[in-house]
């Protein structure tokens, strides 16, 4: 008899309501908000550019004055550069030599690149009409007081620190970290940093516990390593509490399942979590379990490392965001005919590793490794992810699915 299974999204969606995101907040310069969730709005209490400035280098002059007179040779009243505004008076039939980024000057309106200009030693003629405000930016076309610059929740990402940088923040206030500590179960497991001897028989490295940490490295949390427990139940609960002393969330992968070695049902039982998932209509990561403590949660992972991956950044992420009182990722789905057929049961969706093959209208989806949720080397290489939809039967070639874009790819 096969279990309940609960598919993600439904998963993700209840677990997203069940939590009560963290709400402590702190200051921190600048360039410690990458990665973080803004606190609060940030409205923006100036104009960028706060002058009209020239998008080229050039010729500054009023367009009507042009327009009127399309031969007059223009006398230059001055220069004007980046960081060097031109500060005299321009009469209405005289230029300015303008330079990209200088403040256009009081006087003139438009700007002609000097490609488009012929110079006579300190006068200049105009080959081509300019419209009134060619090539100047105005006050404001990036950002305009009373703008947001940054809703509370969002994650901070480069091109907001630079936003924030230019409207002249030093500080931003951010959510709180949160505390997580990550650990690998199972009597096979061994850690590869404090191996000397190799893997005796039957034993093999901890890939899970370094390549979740890594993966959730970048995720404002503040992470412990919780090293490697044993497939014993108490072992087990004892590590989940003593995590839980200075954890948001406990991580665990390996023994979720149900067999004789599967231990963190009983241990999550032990101190005091109510479950609140196990297991997943999805391949890799069924035997996924989570677990809640007061305010706190325990994230089983399965023990097959394709699994706990591919689990830890559908499932966990965005709880970990909404949690940190941020706003919870949705991945980007493109949909992407796939170049592969692959056979399947309806009642489980499946997340298959894969690559984007072709270009424009002959992109397609093509399956990158091996398929087992045990081979990493599945993962190593691949663009991305394919659903295949729970309801699904089966693909065949030209069959549209969502293409999940791993980060790396990304910009
Ligand atoms: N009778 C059934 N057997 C299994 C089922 C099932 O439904 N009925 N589910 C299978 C599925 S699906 C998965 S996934 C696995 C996961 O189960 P567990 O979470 O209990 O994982 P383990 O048994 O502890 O380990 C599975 C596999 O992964 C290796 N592993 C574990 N931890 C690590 C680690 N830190 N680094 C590298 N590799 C790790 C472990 O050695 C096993 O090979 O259960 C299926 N069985
Ligand atoms: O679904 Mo398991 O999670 O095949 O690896």
């Amino acid at each position: 008899m096969h279990p309940e299974t609960t598919p993600l999204d439904s998963a993700r969606a209840d677990l997203l309501n069940a939590i009560t995101p963290r709400s402590a907040h702190e200051n921190v310069p600048l360039h410690a908000s990458i990665g973080r969730f803004a606190a609060s709005d940030i409205i923006s209490t100036v104009n960028l550019p706060a002058t009209a400035n020239a998008a080229v280098d050039g010729y500054a002059i009023d367009a009507e004055t042009l327009a009127a007179n399309p031969d007059h040779l223009f006398p230059i009243a001055g220069q004007a550069r980046a960081g060097h505004p031109f500060t005299g008076t321009i009469a209405k039939d005289e230029a300015v030599e303008i330079y990209t980024g200088a403040v256009m000057p009081d006087g003139v309106n438009a700007v002609a690149m000097h490609e488009d200009c012929t110079r006579h030693d300190n006068h200049v003629r105009f080959d081509k009409m300019l419209q009134i405000g060619a090539n100047n930016r105005p006050v404001g076309e990036n950002l305009a007081v009373g703008e947001i610059i940054l809703s509370a929740g969002t994650r901070i990402h480069a091109p907001m620190i630079g936003q924030l940088a230019a409207a002249g923040h030093k500080t931003v206030d951010v959510q709180n970290k949160l505390t997580a500590t990550m650990l690998s179960t199972g009597d096979e497991i061994i850690d590869v940093m404090a191996a000397d001897n190799g893997t005796g028989f039957g034993q093999i490295y901890d890939a899970n516990r370094p390549m979740l940490m890594a993966a959730l490295a970048g995720e404002a949390l503040n992470l412990h390593d919780g090293g490697i427990v044993a497939d014993d139940r108490d072992a087990l609960a004892n590590a989940y509490q003593a995590a839980l002393v200075h954890s948001d969330i406990v991580i665990s992968s390996g023994g979720a399942s149900d067999g004789i070695e599967d231990h963190t049902q009983a241990a999550m039982k032990m101190v005091g979590a109510e479950c609140a998932l196990w297991r997943l209509a999805m391949k890799p990561g069924r035997p996924m379990a989570v677990g809640r403590v007061e305010d706190k949660f325990i994230f089983c992972l399965p023990g097959n490392p394709v699994a706990a991956f591919v689990c830890a950044k559908l499932l966990i992420m965005p709880l970990l965001d909404k949690l940190a009182g941020g706003i919870a990722r949705t991945p980007l789905r493109v949909t992407v005919p796939a170049g592969f057929s692959h056979k399947k049961k309806p009642g489980r969706a499946e997340y298959l590793r894969a690559t984007l093959q072709g270009s424009g209208k002959d992109q397609q989806i093509q399956i990158h490794g091996r398929r087992g949720a045990g081979v990493i080397s599945s993962l190593t290489g691949a663009d991305g992810l394919v659903e295949i939809p729970l309801d699904n039967a089966g693909v065949e070639v030209g069959m549209p699915l969502a293409f999940l874009p791993f980060v790396e790819r990304g910009l």
